[in-house]
């Protein structure tokens, strides 16, 4: 059984889970605007909440609108945080190359995730504990071929 949180809001509707089991509800623009390529448009979607402590709402791009059109979110993920009473925007690109992207008042444009956050208490230290990974990062897993002159691909044809 999903957990559920209650969640104040003001907005002429509310966000949708199109199915049970969802992580994202759905927002909408309310706005018709034209996204030309490369571009981004901030959008406005109505609606307001008020998080409870403890919590973030992610505002992430829709896959099928990324997939298709090549449309994302700027800032993806977008945090609205527990103390943000304003309307949430979502900022978003059109990422096609040569195909603007018509926004239409009610077109499904982004998903909020609500999402429980710790916050942290910095502790300065004069030296980090050791761990696995040590120091390696942004593709300190997958790049020595590469930097050799030759690149690996993964079997969907991405390069790793
Ligand atoms: O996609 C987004 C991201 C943020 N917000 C709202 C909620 C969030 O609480 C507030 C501030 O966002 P953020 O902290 O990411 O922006 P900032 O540029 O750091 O501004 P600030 O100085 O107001 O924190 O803007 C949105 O409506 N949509």
């Amino acid at each position: 059984m999903t957990e559920t949180v209650d969640v104040p809001i003001v907005a002429p509707a509310a966000p949708v889970y199109a199915h049970p089991g969802d992580a994202g509800a759905d927002l909408v623009s309310t706005e018709a605007v034209r996204i030309e390529p490369g571009r981004r448009v901030t959008v406005g979607t109505g609606v307001a909440v008020a998080l409870p402590e403890g919590y973030a709402g992610f505002v992430v791009p829709r896959s099928g609108l990324a997939a298709r059109h090549g449309i994302t979110i700027v800032n993806a993920p977008g945090t609205v945080d527990a103390g943000y009473r304003g309307e949430i925007k979502v900022t978003l690109l059109n990422t096609d190359s040569s195909e603007p992207y018509d926004v239409a008042v009610g077109d499904r444009i982004a998903q909020l995730v609500l999402v429980p956050v710790a916050r942290a208490v910095f502790l300065p230290v004069d030296a980090l504990p050791d761990s696995v990974r040590g120091t390696g990062g942004f593709g300190s897993t997958g790049y020595s071929n590469e930097q050799a002159g030759e690149q690996t691909q993964t079997t969907t044809g991405e390069r790793a």
